[in-house]
């Protein structure tokens, strides 16, 4: 499965993989992708699913997403790069760490989760939007990614959010729920080896602190930062706290 991508930044210089969350495309990181493609080349990619990837009948697991992200590096003969992933996008990037420790040289984990609560809530919503597409869960979800104050401030960017979530294919988004259902690291967490940068939204009703907690608190040497003013796209909303944040890890570790 090759992914569908946006590639920025020089060529040569060391590569960093943008992972998204559920119901995003590659516009979630554009806060990030050009000022980290000033020194990093960027590869940001579609989950399948997703934006332009395909979209193959599910259900999906972390585990296939996260080798369809390695199929994708190989088609661009990338064989060694840092990732970060926000949310789904963060089980993901667990997953490429466990399974080809050799090809991750960092890792930075943003509101996500070793494991997103109980599988039923995530089985109801895959069977809500199989049967009435994204846009059924569309204004829910959306309440979830930012503050309200800033929701109420930013109704332009909270509206392209909420059509973003709406315009993804159904079977793609229920299928990524199923693979959510599924996904407990909780159990590997001591074997992620590279170099790992936790962040979590102070006030994320998805994947709050504690959920960045365990991961800080279960992956060898683990950093873990809370973001304030921030709900579970803390990436989008504060920009100017997590873009630096991302910087000063990458330069350490590649
Ligand atoms: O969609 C949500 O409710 C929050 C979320 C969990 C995993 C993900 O990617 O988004």
């Amino acid at each position: 499965m090759r992914l569908h991508v946006t590639d920025e930044g020089p060529r040569e210089a060391p590569v960093l993989v943008l992972l998204c969350s559920l119901g995003s495309t590659v516009d979630m990181w554009a806060p990030q992708r050009r000022d980290l493609a000033a020194d990093l080349r960027v590869i940001t990619m579609d989950t399948r699913g997703h934006g332009g990837s395909p979209v193959p009948d599910g259900p999906y697991t972390v585990d296939e997403l996260a080798g369809d992200v390695l199929e994708t590096l190989d088609g661009f003969e990338v064989s060694r790069a840092s990732f970060a992933g926000v949310s789904l996008g963060g089980a993901i990037s667990q997953a490429v760490a466990l399974r080809a420790p050799e090809r991750v040289a960092s890792l930075a984990l943003v509101c996500t989760s070793a494991r997103f609560g109980d599988p039923d809530p995530w089985q109801e919503r895959a069977a809500t939007v199989r049967a009435g597409g994204a846009g059924a869960i569309a204004d829910a979800v959306v309440a979830r990614w930012f503050t309200e104050d800033y929701a109420a401030a930013a109704p332009a960017v909270r509206n392209a959010m909420r059509e973003m979530i709406a315009a993804t294919p159904a079977e793609g988004y229920a299928s990524c729920c199923d693979a959510i259902a599924a996904w407990d690291s909780r159990a590997r967490l001591a074997d992620i080896a590279a170099p790992t940068l936790v962040i979590s939204g102070e006030q994320d009703p998805a994947t709050p602190p504690e959920h960045g907690q365990v991961l800080a608190d279960g992956i060898p040497g683990a950093r873990f930062e809370v973001v304030a003013d921030a709900a579970h796209l803390a990436s989008y909303q504060r920009p100017e706290i997590v873009t630096p944040l991302l910087a000063e890890h990458l330069k350490g570790s590649v």
